[in-house]
Formats: C-alpha cells, sequence, structure tokens
C-alpha cells in the first residue's frame, strides 16, 4: 500500500465544531519545541512539493493555514531557524530535528500575507480541519518518485476523497489571480 502520509492514509475525522486549536510539538524527545494554535485552521491539505516537511517515509506533507495572530512560539524559539530565507514562505524549522514549525509569508503584497502554514498533525488534539484536496501533485516526482507511480497515486488520494491538483485548489487559485487583478488594476480595488 502506499504512503502518502501517516494522517491520511487511513482516512480521517472531520473536524470538530468549535474546534479551537491547539499546541504543535516537534519531534524532539525532550524539551519539544511547541508553538500554540489558538483558532481552527483553513485550506488543510495534501502538498506534493518539495519545500514543506514531510514526516520521515511519507510522499506527502500535511499543511494547513491559520491567522499568523494565532500563531505564539510558547517554547523553544531560539532552536528556530528559517530552512530557506529566499522561499515566499518562511519555514521555522527546530534546528535538532528539522521539523518545520511554522511558515511564514512576510510580502504584505502576497495573496497570501497574513496566514501562516502549519502541519496539525504535530498537535495532539484532535478536531483539526481534515485535509481538503491534493496539491502540487506532480511536484513528488521532484522528490525522487518514480512517475510511473503517479496514476497509482493520483487513483489513490482520488480514493482518499482529495481531488489531485498540480497546484492548488481553483478556489485558492483564483483566490490568487483575484488578489493580482485588484494590484494590477485589471480588477477593481
Ligand atoms: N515544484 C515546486 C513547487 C513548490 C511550490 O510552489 N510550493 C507552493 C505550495 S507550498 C504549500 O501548499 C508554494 O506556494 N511555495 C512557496 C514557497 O515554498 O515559499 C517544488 O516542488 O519545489
Ligand atoms: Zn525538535
Ligand atoms: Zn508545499
Amino acid at each position: 500500500m502506499l504512503k502518502l502520509h501517516p494522517s491520511i492514509d487511513n482516512g480521517f475525522p472531520p473536524a470538530s465544531p468549535g474546534f479551537q486549536g491547539g499546541t504543535l510539538k516537534c519531534k524532539c524527545a525532550t524539551d519539544p519545541v511547541t508553538v500554540q494554535i489558538s483558532s481552527q485552521t483553513a485550506h488543510n491539505h495534501a502538498c506534493g512539493c518539495t519545500k514543506c516537511w514531510k514526516p520521515d517515509g511519507a510522499i506527502f506533507s500535511q499543511i494547513a493555514v491559520v491567522s499568523r495572530d494565532d500563531v505564539n512560539v510558547t517554547s523553544g524559539s531560539e532552536r528556530l531557524q528559517v530552512v530557506d530565507p529566499s522561499a515566499t514562505i518562511q519555514r521555522y524549522a527546530c534546528r535538532d530535528c528539522g521539523t518545520h514549525m511554522y511558515g511564514r509569508i512576510e510580502n504584505a503584497k502576497h495573496p497570501f500575507y497574513g496566514l501562516d502554514f502549519v502541519h496539525t498533525e504535530l498537535s495532539d488534539e484532535t478536531g483539526w480541519s481534515p485535509p481538503q484536496f491534493a496539491a502540487f501533485v506532480s511536484s513528488v516526482i521532484e522528490s525522487g518518485v518514480n512517475p510511473e507511480s503517479m496514476p497509482e497515486i493520483r487513483a489513490r488520494l482520488t480514493e482518499l476523497g482529495l481531488q489531485p491538483y498540480d497546484c492548488l485548489s481553483p478556489a485558492l487559485m483564483d483566490a490568487i489571480a483575484t488578489h493580482i487583478a485588484k494590484q494590477t488594476g485589471a480588477l477593481p480595488a
């Protein structure tokens, strides 16, 4: 059986109504870095890109967004370092175990400015919003997945209810394009 992601392979429960977040912990056995998320997440998805953090053995990451105002590092902030300072999303990882604790966009003109990217499987709490689609599916090849496995991977994602896309979902791509069109003046602001 394909190992897409441990939180996805066996199906996933629905979000709990009224869920208000939880604490993300890195993989360090002692003294983990902790990040408090104080709201439910949105747009959770499987991501096949090379940049998003994946658990050991997983082909995909699972990543969602939350307001940056609802993200607070509660322990170990001195052990967080930015993985790639040139990336649009500044991913803060534990320097000891490599787990990405949150990703932040600092460009105020970016369509997703104000949202942080988080991996909710790092929390012990249940009730987080489940993945809704699979993004950047073809990008798994860039991590070394055999291109011949792609039909099987797309079929499995579809079976799990995660529509596979090779960029983001149409709703998110439309939101990005609308934001850009308002910036350029192609659409009224
Ligand atoms: N083929 C590339 C794609 C990388 C990419 O564009 N990733 C997206 C999605 S990450 C979460 O959905 C992105 O927005 N990246 C911005 C960034 O990483 O800073 C690859 O696989 O590397
Ligand atoms: Zn760690
Ligand atoms: Zn990604």
